[in-house]
């Protein structure tokens, strides 16, 4: 058989609410996800043992190969499907790692993706949401990639969403985050609840009322990731500087930051002024979907 290959596209959290503090520690949510163009490559070649190479612009920040959520997640597949075809996998990382877009997520969905279709399973067979949810909170959303409302602990999906593509640019400024971090600096007690708005039952269709009813919701993770990195809320001030941002918001747990435009072109002017005078930074326009 020949090389399989899927994208591995950024996850970008539009809204993220924190619900409360189960008594296990992790945290209940809701969240409108969206995703990217920006993405990783995977490819998966049969007939081979289980293996992995990491190549690619950002492969050295994603730490030891054994520990890669891609191996992670083969290894899950395997669990849930005795006996199944595995191979070896290439990724191409280009994504910021531990930046709030779920690359490793979704690169641990793209392999679930790729070894479903290696042994035959339907997309929607209940192992690959088995395998991903073993994996890590953010791969069961990352499978199918599609706009979603998010909840539970981000296993709990809503149907894909026919939302209005939105034009934007994201922004990470080189500050890894981790997940972790954010979520202690919360300081919700386990049982705890955590009270704010929430999204109507049924988002406007039209653009411009959507990106309001998004702005309404905040993403509750905001402050607890600035008071880590405070670098972040420079990228945030920054971007609400330029007059072409009609949104400005952190991505899941951060660093990475997100501006929604009126259009394409706006977000390439947007995107070519931030690069201009941050040269480090990994700036991105692109349509969100
Ligand atoms: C913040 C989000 O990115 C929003 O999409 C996700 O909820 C995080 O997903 P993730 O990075 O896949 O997170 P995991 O690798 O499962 O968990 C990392 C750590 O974050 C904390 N964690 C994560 C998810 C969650 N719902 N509650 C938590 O408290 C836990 O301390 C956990 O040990
Ligand atoms: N394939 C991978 N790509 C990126 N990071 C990986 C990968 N495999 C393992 N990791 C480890 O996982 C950690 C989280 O990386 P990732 O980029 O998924 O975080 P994130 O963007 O903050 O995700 P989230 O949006 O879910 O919070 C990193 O610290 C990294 O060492």
């Amino acid at each position: 058989m020949e090389t399989l290959r899927t994208r591995a596209p950024a996850k970008i959290n539009l809204t993220l609410r924190i619900i409360g503090r189960r008594t296990d520690g992790f945290h209940d949510l809701a969240s409108l996800v969206v995703f990217s163009g920006a993405a990783d490559l995977l490819s998966l070649t049969p007939d081979a043992a289980l293996s992995l190479t990491v190549k690619g612009r950002t492969a050295a920040a994603a730490g030891p190969d054994a520990d890669n959520l891609v191996l992670r997640a083969a290894r899950a597949f395997s669990a849930e499907v005795p006996g199944a075809q595995l191979g070896a996998f290439l990724l191409e990382k280009r994504l910021p790692v531990a930046a709030g877009l779920g690359g490793g997520s979704s690169d641990a969905a793209a392999a679930l993706r790729l070894l479903g279709r290696l042994n035959g399973l339907a997309p929607d067979d209940p192992r690959l949401f088995a395998a991903a949810r073993a994996t890590g909170s953010d791969v069961p959303v990352c499978l199918d990639p599609r706009a979603r409302l998010m909840e539970g602990v981000g296993d709990v999906l809503s149907p894909p969403l026919a939302l209005p593509p939105l034009a934007g640019v994201l922004v990470n400024c080189g500050v890894a985050v981790p997940t972790a971090a954010v979520f202690r600096q919360l300081g919700l007690a386990p049982g705890g609840a955590f009270d704010g708005p929430s999204l109507p039952a049924v988002l406007p269709s039209g653009r411009a009322k959507l990106v309001a009813a998004i702005a309404a919701v905040p993403n509750d993770l905001e402050p607890p990731a600035v008071a880590v990195a405070p670098k972040i809320a420079e990228v945030i001030d920054r971007l609400a500087a330029q007059p072409e941002a009609r949104l400005v918001r952190m991505s899941g747990s951060g660093a990475t930051v997100f501006a929604l435009t009126d259009d394409c072109r706006a977000a390439a002017a947007l995107a070519r002024r931030v690069l201009a005078a941050e040269p480090d930074w990994w700036v991105k326009p692109t349509i969100l979907r």
